[in-house]
């Protein structure tokens, strides 16, 4: 079986360095290069042949590879993903903190090329199943409101994870202003952002990776249904399955319920 050539953008971060590990011990995938802030130039890690770029343009035309897996900033992501369609690689991207613009943007553009490409808000697979657990009890209950905690280096907030979970919610439930007609915030935020009704609460703490718990409400019931990620390897055989997909696509593909059956 011929290797995949991958590019890393971010090999140094929480995620990118869990995605070196997983490329590295994957036989059929192949690290060719990596994106990263500083050492243009120098060998990444010491490993031979891996060449570490500032300029991700040049690492696509220098390493020619066939995914480029993203775990950066958002800034950077939209950047690198944009980059990588327009020089024919594959991007798998894990960054969070796309709007519905960019996504729209990058999807017209995947299809113009041709090109497939894989956006995940959350790679790990209980995750997607929380996700989809919380679109199937929507057909129930109309009212809902989700909480996601994140260890507090967090950039974005709230986490592409929550926001995927309400637009999948907001596929089934019929829009509802939810809590009391007449209710104010004495405190502003009080009642979360607003996701077409939706209410979503953004936990920081130092000690979480990455939980939320969406609870529905009913005549005398809740439902709660909640994922926990206790650790950073949860996320990689999401990835490893994104990377392999990717390569039969040819269009942008947003979350990972669109490619697990
Ligand atoms: N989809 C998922 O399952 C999942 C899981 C965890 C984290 N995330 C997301 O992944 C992203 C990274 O998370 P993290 O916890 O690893 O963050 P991190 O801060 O630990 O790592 C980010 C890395 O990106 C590097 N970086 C920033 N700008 C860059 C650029 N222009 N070029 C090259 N490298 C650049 C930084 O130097 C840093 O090493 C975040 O957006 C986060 O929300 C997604
Ligand atoms: O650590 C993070 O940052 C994470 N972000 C994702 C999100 O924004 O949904 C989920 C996994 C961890």
């Amino acid at each position: 079986m011929e290797k995949i050539k991958i590019v890393i953008a971010g090999p140094r971060g929480r995620m990118g360095t869990e995605a070196v590990q997983l490329v590295e011990s994957t036989e059929h995938f192949e690290l060719v290069g990596v994106i990263d802030r500083i050492h243009d130039g120098e060998l990444f890690a010491g490993k031979d042949n891996v060449k570490i770029f500032t300029d991700p343009e040049k690492c696509f035309i220098e390493t020619n590879p066939d995914v480029l897996i993203d775990l950066t900033t958002p800034e950077s992501g939209k950047i690198h993903t944009k980059l990588a369609i327009e020089h024919g690689v594959r991007p798998v991207v894990g960054t969070t903190g796309f709007s519905e613009e960019d996504l729209d943007e990058l999807s017209q553009l995947a299809e113009e090329k041709g090109i497939g490409a894989i956006i995940a808000p959350n790679f790990a697979l209980g995750a997607v199943l929380m996700m989809k657990f919380a679109k199937m009890a929507a057909k129930y209950f109309q009212d809902v409101e989700i909480i996601e905690m994140h260890h507090d280096q967090k950039l974005d907030a709230p986490s592409g994870t929550g926001v995927k979970t309400a637009e999948m919610i907001s596929e089934i439930r019929k829009p509802k202003k939810q809590g009391h007609p007449n209710e104010t915030e004495t405190l502003s935020g009080a009642r979360g952002a607003d996701f077409q009704g939706i209410r979503i609460h953004s936990v920081r703490l130092p000690g979480l990776i990455a939980h939320q718990e969406v609870i529905f409400g009913g005549d005398g019931q809740t439902l709660k249904i909640r994922h926990d990620s206790y650790n950073r390897t949860s996320f990689m055989s999401g990835v490893k399955l994104s990377v392999e997909t990717v390569m039969k696509l040819d269009i942008l593909v947003y979350g990972l319920e669109n490619i697990i059956e």
